[in-house]
């Protein structure tokens, strides 16, 4: 298979818990330059996939970042090859203000009374992070008393700090506002322009405003993938979502795609197809 530099690629993808099977064969792509997602009902097998790719659950099959095999690697080497990873609960230290986090995050070895008093010059790896983010006006404010969403976003520029390849969010919009989505569905696009960019999100309004390619999983296994607008078109797709007790999601998913906004400008920008 040729494959982007960069790309994320994920080949017969197995995973099993005590002879349970979680996630069965299942291969997909991932590119810069679009903002793929990976959903499906509960318990479809999204966040053990996610698990698998950052070495927190044992897998079989293949999942290489550019050139380089992921799995069987530990965690540690994972992140050093360039995936960083978000959970649903951003851990973030409520203390320190944003900077102080993300000078932790940017790993420089400064005493912790270096890290608390007034700082004469600032990494330039944390101002891009902070400019990427949004965050640059909250710079020095407590990460505790910042919003949901603005800790989320800090979570994220603490990824970013490091430069990673690759980065996975685990349902990312979870308890933020309409305009914190919509800041962080933009955030997510600025964020993929050279990085590949995988989402687990149960959000289906999110989904379609600002997916640019979907991956569907049901039972741990690979249901449909496509645009948007072909995803929500799959009668196999529909079967499973009209089928589950989830019927606000299943509302939503089947609502016609808006796929005109930014994820089709992003699809087009970067010439993916699905
Ligand atoms: N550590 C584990 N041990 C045993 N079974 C597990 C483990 N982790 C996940 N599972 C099972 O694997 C299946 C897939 O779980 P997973 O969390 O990946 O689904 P999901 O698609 O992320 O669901 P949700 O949207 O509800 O988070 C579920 O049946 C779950 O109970």
């Amino acid at each position: 298979m040729t494959v982007a530099a960069g790309s994320l690629v994920v080949e017969n993808l197995h995973v099993q818990f005590d002879g349970f099977v979680a996630v069965d064969d299942v291969s997909f792509d991932a590119h810069p330059g679009e903002v793929r997602f990976l959903i499906g009902p509960n318990g479809a097998g999204k966040t053990t996939c996610i698990d698998a790719i950052t070495g927190l659950s044992k897998g079989t099959g293949s999942v290489k970042l550019g050139d380089q095999e992921l799995l069987g690697r530990s965690t540690q080497k994972i992140v050093q090859l360039g995936v960083g990873r978000t959970f649903q609960t951003a851990s973030v230290f409520e203390q320190l203000s944003v900077l102080q986090n993300l000078d932790i995050a940017a790993g420089l070895r400064r005493s912790s009374w270096s890290l608390l008093r007034a700082r004469r010059g600032v990494d330039p790896a944390i101002e891009v992070a902070l400019e990427e983010s949004g965050l640059t006006r909250e710079r020095d404010t407590p990460a505790g008393v910042l919003s949901h969403g603005q800790k989320q976003w800090l979570e994220i520029a603490m990824m970013l700090v490091q430069d990673p390849r690759a980065l996975l969010l685990d349902e990312p919009v979870a308890g933020m506002s309409q305009d914190e989505r919509t800041a962080t569905g933009e955030l997510l696009h600025r964020i993929a322009q050279r990085r590949v960019v995988l989402v687990v999100e149960h959000d289906m309004d999110f989904m379609r405003r600002f997916a640019t390619r979907v991956t569907v999983l049901h039972q741990g296994k690979l249901l449909s993938e496509g645009t948007v607008a072909q995803v929500q078109a799959d009668p196999s797709v529909q079967a499973v979502y009209l089928g589950t007790a989830g019927a606000a999601t299943t509302t939503g998913m089947l609502v016609v795609a808006d796929s005109a906004g930014i994820a089709a400008d992003a699809a087009t920008t970067h010439g993916k197809q699905a």
